[in-house]
């Protein structure tokens, strides 16, 4: 199932309605934590390569043989850890050679044949960090930017794999990620990454918690903060200065997942799965209605704009989940959970007078959720899922309970309203659409090729309505609803087309076949089917058009497109 991503993570912060990953389940063993030896960090020789055209000038031939090679199954047996990663993948590109230092405003102090061997990320010259009224820094267009362009490569600066901390026994406390990118962050820890951070956001320590330590196994909890405090024990910082320094690892990192869209094969890439401190992603703000998205391969994360942008404005991503953007209000903030209140002209309208008021109960679909369903026979998991999407929950502890989010003025009408009212249940487009991904596998599995198909075209109307524009999963939709075609020898052109722009419109150049080419393979229809599609999916035009354009051409009737969210009884 599609992965969730954190963003500039609190991963506290949605966990009211989680769809996690299965991970596998931590080693409770209880051995002190490795200090490893790393090299402090010479920011000063760090830099990267400024392009008019970032997308032509990265070498993508030679990354996608490396990436290739690090996951050929001889190499994927060992046992990754971040360091080799960062080897195995090479970021090459040609443009202006730009020190780190000189983009975030400080002249480098290292000449250019000081700096590093390798770069560290490509930038279009058409985005500039400047001052964004309230929000501190941000990213600017310094020209128009059409939709679909490439605006970033970076590798972080600091950065760990999540099963490099998964065996630590305090691995299951909500901020472990944090915690440890936190102390990896101590280990390469030197005079000019403590320069480069200094610009980033807090400027002061926080007292925002990132642990909801209601729930939280104490003893795992305590040797987390002892590992934590011994890990910058060596640092020669004063306390403050250090407690800042692990807000600006919790406001700043962002996690990265390989090929997190897809479905048939996911799990080949968790290994990968990791987070990191970026120096120039973590100028990119937070909107409900972002106009960047980003994906990566391997810890080398893209950010891709996801419509045209004019002079002079921001670029925004967002720190929530694309499903979870047209939720509501209330909910956006409790997933965001941060250090600000969101302004963004969604973040202006009201919350519909239901989830003000009365209790209100949210059906979870999230691994514990997902792994049952899969225990179930294909029949039986099409109908509990069609149940499940009607508000029909076999299992109570599958729900969460919540108090409604309640406003100081409208205090008073939702205790009127919670004496009178039933208990609500609301079911999140993100879980729903969880749900319609099991559903339309189960359905494909039993050769149900209509229906899933149908199925197929819901997710998908879901993610062309309710996400922001060219939303990733809109190429693994139209890949599998063109399948479903194929298999039911129907017209499969306009799926197949979809798959290709969508896909080139969300990850910036083209490269459908090779993300692609073993999600088909792995995919559940025949190898006749299989074959046609990668033959089509070859010889298609890319013939590039504007967003409506490319929605119109789904051709969804109105009964097709799902709600961003319900409530039960609806
Ligand atoms: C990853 S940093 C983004 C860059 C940051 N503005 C800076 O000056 O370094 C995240 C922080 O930026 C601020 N921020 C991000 N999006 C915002 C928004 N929409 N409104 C206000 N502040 C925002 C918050 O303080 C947040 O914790």
């Amino acid at each position: 199932m599609k992965q969730s991503k954190s963003q500039f993570f609190s991963k506290t912060s949605d966990d009211f309605a989680s769809i996690s990953m299965p991970q596998s389940t931590p080693k409770r063993v209880s051995k002190k934590v490795k200090q490893l030896k790393r090299t402090p960090l010479d920011c000063d020789a760090l830099w990267g390569w400024q392009t008019e055209d970032v997308a032509s000038a990265v070498d993508w031939n030679t990354l996608q043989k490396a990436f290739d090679a690090l996951v050929a199954p001889s190499l994927w047996a060992d046992k990754l850890k971040y360091q080799k990663l960062v080897q195995a993948l090479p970021l090459r590109a040609s443009g202006s050679k730009t020190p780190l230092f000189d983009l975030l405003g400080r002249t480098a102090v290292k000449k250019p044949e000081e700096m590093s061997e390798s770069p560290h990320f490509a930038v279009s010259s058409a985005i500039a960090l400047q001052e964004s009224p309230g929000k501190g820094r941000g990213w600017f267009a310094t020209k128009t930017i059409e939709a679909g362009t490439l605006v970033l490569v970076e590798r972080p600066l600091v950065a760990l794999l999540d099963v490099e901390w998964r065996d630590e026994p305090w691995a299951d406390c909500s901020s472990a990620d944090t915690a440890a990118l936190g102390m990896e962050l101590a280990k390469s820890f030197s005079r000019s990454l403590a320069s480069l951070l200094e610009q980033f956001h807090p400027k002061e320590p926080t007292s925002i918690s990132s642990a909801d330590s209601e729930d939280e196994d104490i003893e795992a909890l305590t040797a987390m903060e002892d590992a934590v405090a011994s890990s910058w024990k060596q640092i020669d910082l004063s306390e403050s200065a250090k407690r800042r320094l692990q807000d600006v690892v919790r406001l700043n990192s962002l996690g990265f997942y390989t090929n997190s869209e897809q479905l048939c094969h996911h799990c080949n890439f968790l290994p990968l799965t990791g987070s990191g401190v970026f120096a120039l992603a973590s100028g990119f703000n937070h909107s409900c209605e972002p106009s960047v998205q980003r994906f990566s391969i391997g810890d080398l994360t893209a950010f891709v704009t996801n419509q045209k942008l004019e002079a002079g404005t921001e670029l925004h991503i967002t720190y929530i989940e694309s499903e979870m953007l047209r939720a509501p209000k209330s909910l956006r903030s409790q997933s965001l959970n941060r250090d600000f209140t969101c302004s963004c002209p969604p973040c202006g309208l009201d919350d519909p007078p239901e989830l003000k008021t009365g209790r209100r109960t949210f059906m979870r679909v999230d691994a514990p959720v997902q792994a049952k369903l899969s225990l179930l026979p294909p029949e039986e998991r099409v109908e509990t899922i069609a149940a499940a999407l009607q508000g029909q929950m076999d299992d109570e502890e599958d729900a969460e309970e919540e108090p409604p989010e309640v406003d100081e003025e409208d205090a008073g009408e939702a205790t009127k309203g919670a004496e009178k009212s039933e208990k609500n249940t609301v079911l999140l487009g993100k879980d729903a659409q969880e749900l319609r991904v099991a559903q339309a596998m189960a359905l494909m599995q039993l050769g149900r090729w209509e229906e899933a198909l149908q199925t197929w075209r819901q997710l998908a109307a879901f993610a062309c309505h309710h996400c922001p524009p060219y939303d990733e999963a809109l190429a693994v939709f139209a890949t599998q609803a063109a399948l479903c075609a194929l298999e039911m020898k129907a017209d499969a052109s306009q799926y197949v087309k979809s798959a290709i722009e969508s896909h080139r419109m969300a990850f910036g150049f083209d490269c459908f076949r090779w993300r692609y080419q073993r999600e088909v393979e792995e995919s559940s229809v025949s190898a006749g089917v299989k074959e046609s599609f990668l033959s089509a999916a070859a010889g298609c035009p890319l013939e590039l058009e504007p967003f409506s354009k490319a929605v119109a051409a789904w051709n969804f009737s109105q009964d097709e497109v799902p709600p961003a969210y319900q409530i039960f009884p609806s």
